[in-house]
């Protein structure tokens, strides 16, 4: 089902995203990695040789989405599954008594901007060209999934921004879904816990630790592998759709 699968993976060049594109080729699948021009997209793509472009694209921006699906036709003909992963985390508490600062609203836009609002543009542009698809025996053309985080459910301190911008893809996910079910397209969104990434490993080796003994089992950070394995499964399960799944070994995050 994966021969010759046309993937697009925002974020592809890191963390989750890579881990998603490593596994879509893997299963014979052929895939644009979109990312940042700073991002070590054109060098990822290099390494991983074979029926892998990289197309430099901030998700926020409708002109680099446009060009990133343009380049997946010229490329490979069509799209048949989107992944998105680009995100960044925030922290800071909406006041700081100690400085006499209020949140600073840029921040928190630009949270907004990229994790939920760019989220959306990917999923609004690329929908157009999905339902292009001849349908599969099901009605099926493809298949959008996104990254929220468990931060959508249970925030904690100083994550007010990070939160909203995640518990607004859980919010879009079923309305979206139901906007597409028509052409044949499913909606899901994964809701990660605590995965070793590029983006966990700001966090000093101690935080880290302290972190990965709040997960009940396995007590340990997820492996970006245990990511894109999802990813696969939510692909080949056609009665997935407009819905968020935790995966999480059953953390609730602490305050
Ligand atoms: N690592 C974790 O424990 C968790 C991660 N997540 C979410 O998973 C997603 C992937 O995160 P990681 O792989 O951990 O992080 P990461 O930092 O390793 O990868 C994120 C990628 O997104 C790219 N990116 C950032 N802003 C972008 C923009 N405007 N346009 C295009 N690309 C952009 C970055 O260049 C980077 O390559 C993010 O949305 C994050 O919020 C959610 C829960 C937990
Ligand atoms: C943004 C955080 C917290 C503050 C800091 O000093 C460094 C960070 C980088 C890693 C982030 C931190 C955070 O707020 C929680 C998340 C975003 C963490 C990476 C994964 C994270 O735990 C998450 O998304 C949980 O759902």
């Amino acid at each position: 089902m994966f021969k010759g699968l046309v993937g697009l993976v925002t974020g592809g060049a890191s963390g989750l995203g890579r881990a998603t594109v490593e596994q879509l080729l893997k299963q014979g699948g052929r895939v644009v990695i979109c990312d940042l021009p700073s991002s070590p997209g054109q060098e990822t793509a290099k390494q991983l040789k074979e029926n892998v472009a990289f197309v430099p694209v901030d998700v926020t921006s409708e002109k680099d989405v446009k060009n990133a699906l343009q380049t997946t036709i010229d490329k490979f003909g069509r799209l048949d599954v989107v992944v998105n992963c680009a995100g960044i985390a925030t922290a800071s508490r909406v006041y700081n008594f100690k400085k006499d600062q209020p949140f600073d609203l840029k921040s928190f836009q630009k949270t907004i901007e990229v994790n939920l609002i760019g989220t959306f543009n990917v999923i609004r542009l690329s929908a157009g060209l999905i339902g292009k698809n001849a349908p599969d025996a099901d009605g099926q053309r493809g298949v959008i999934v996104n990254t929220a985080s468990v931060a959508a459910f249970d925030g904690q301190i100083g994550q007010a921004a990070y939160s909203a911008s995640k518990a607004g893809v859980v919010g879009m996910t079923l309305p979206i879904a139901r906007d597409l079910a028509k052409q044949g397209i499913r909606v899901v969104t994964i809701a990660p816990g605590l995965f070793r990434t590029p983006m966990m490993e700001q966090l000093p080796e101690p935080a880290i630790k302290s972190l990965e003994a709040t997960v009940p089992f396995p007590p340990r950070l997820g492996h970006p592998q245990e990511f894109a394995l999802l990813v696969q499964s939510i692909i080949q399960n056609p009665m997935l759709n407009g819905e968020t799944i935790r995966l999480d070994g059953s953390l609730r995050m602490q305050p």
